[in-house]
This record gives structure tokens, sequence and C-alpha cells, in this order.
């Protein structure tokens, strides 16, 4: 997946997150969305991934070489953030049960294999709202790497995980970023470090009013 943005622009009721971003995010490359708390890296994911409506502007998906509907351009990407919620009335294999069928794992791994490459082996039958928050964020992480899709969206990707957990993320994310498009919204090196390019929000903050 190539993403094209043309002076693309983000307001909130009156106030302007971001704009005049033209940007190029390459097939096949790894991009780090980087600012200060409040400075609009969730917005720009958000909006790239479909969930939020640009204000002004254009974003142009490109799949295979062809450009496809930005309707449509969820089908390819899945996205990680810590205010999308899992659906905790599930057991962890009911879960990857449900979420398989809207988005099929990479690799044609079985449901079992991704759970063991979750690291949740003790905790396949038991129902996600008992899970910790550490185990929570690993299913999220794991259901997003581990899905077959060419765009990755990673917004604060290790929120609530211990060093041990940070391990798991940056190995599982390196072996699974070939051939795709994966774009991260963070403040945290450990989080970016492997991401050849840096976008820097704040460079497309409009100026301050006098
Ligand atoms: N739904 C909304 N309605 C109005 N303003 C919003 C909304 N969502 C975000 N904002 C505002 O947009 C700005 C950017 O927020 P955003 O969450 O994108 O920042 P961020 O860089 O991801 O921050 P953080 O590092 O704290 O996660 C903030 O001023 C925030 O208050």
């Amino acid at each position: 997946m190539q993403i094209n943005l043309s002076n693309l622009g983000k307001r909130y009721n009156y106030e302007w997150i971001f704009r005049n971003l033209t940007y190029k995010f390459e097939a096949g490359t790894s991009y780090a969305i980087l600012g200060h708390n409040g400075s609009g890296k969730s917005t720009l994911l958000t909006t790239i991934a479909g969930h939020n409506l640009h204000s002004e502007g254009e974003i142009l998906y490109i799949a295979g070489g062809q450009a496809i509907a930005a309707e449509e351009a969820y089908r390819h990407l899945s996205l990680t953030a810590p205010y999308l919620e899992l659906v905790e009335e599930f057991t962890l294999l009911e879960l990857i049960d449900f979420h398989t069928r809207f988005k099929p794992l990479r690799h044609r791994l079985s449901h079992p294999e991704l759970v063991d490459r979750m690291g949740l082996q003790k905790s396949r039958n038991k129902f996600v709202k008992d899970f910790s928050s550490g185990m929570k964020q690993r299913l999220k992480l794991g259901l997003a790497i581990y899905s077959d899709t060419t765009l990755l969206l990673l917004d604060e990707p290790t929120t609530n995980l211990d060093q041990e957990g940070v391990a798991w993320y940056q190995e599982h994310v390196a072996q699974n970023q070939e051939g795709r498009l994966i774009i991260v919204a963070s403040n945290i090196l450990h989080e970016y470090s492997f991401c050849q390019h840096r976008l820097h929000i704040t460079d497309f903050h409009p100026p301050a009013r006098k």
C-alpha cells in the first residue's frame, strides 16, 4: 500500500490540528509520526485509517499500482490504538475466531499458532475482560501485526507493556515488516526506532494567530 496526502488538513470545530500536509508514504517502508502530547499524531493516524474525516485536501490509497476507493481502504489496513476496545465478552480463541472472519491472518497462521506467537497459551480460554492491561495490549498488537494487511497503523504500541512486552513487540513487528507500509504514532523511541522515516506533525501546525 502507498498513500499520498495532498494539502491535507483536519479541523475540530474552529481549531486546525494540521494543515497543508503533503506527504508520500511508500509501500514497504516504515514511518514514525512524532510530536508532543496533543499535537495531532492520533488525529493524523485515524484520518489515514478513515476513522476520522479530513476537513480539506486529499488522501490517495494505492494498492498493487492501482488507486483504491477510500471506502475500500479499511480492507487493506490494521490499526491498533489505546482508545480502541476489544470485545471483552469473548474468550481469547472466540475473539480470534470473530476477528479473522473479517481479517484473515498472515502466513496462513492457525488460531493456536497466533496464540503461541502472542505468548498467551495459558489464557486461550480466558475471557478477554479478565486479561491484564498488558495482556490486552499484546492481544491488540498480535491481531493487528498478524492480520493479512498491507498497511499497519500503530498508535502508542507499547502502552501498558513491560520490558519483556516491549521486546516482544519489537521482535514481532520486525518479523512482519516486509512488503508492508507501517506507520507508528509515538513519542517513545523504542516504539519507532525501526522506522526509516520521521514525520513531525508540528511542521504542519498552522501558525499561531496574533
Ligand atoms: N473528537 C475531538 N473533538 C475535538 N478535539 C479533539 C478531538 N480529538 C482530538 N481533539 C484535539 O486534537 C488535538 C490533537 O489530539 P491528538 O489526540 O491527535 O494528539 P496526540 O498527538 O495523539 O496526543 P497524545 O500524544 O497525547 O496521544 C488535541 O488538542 C485534542 O484535544
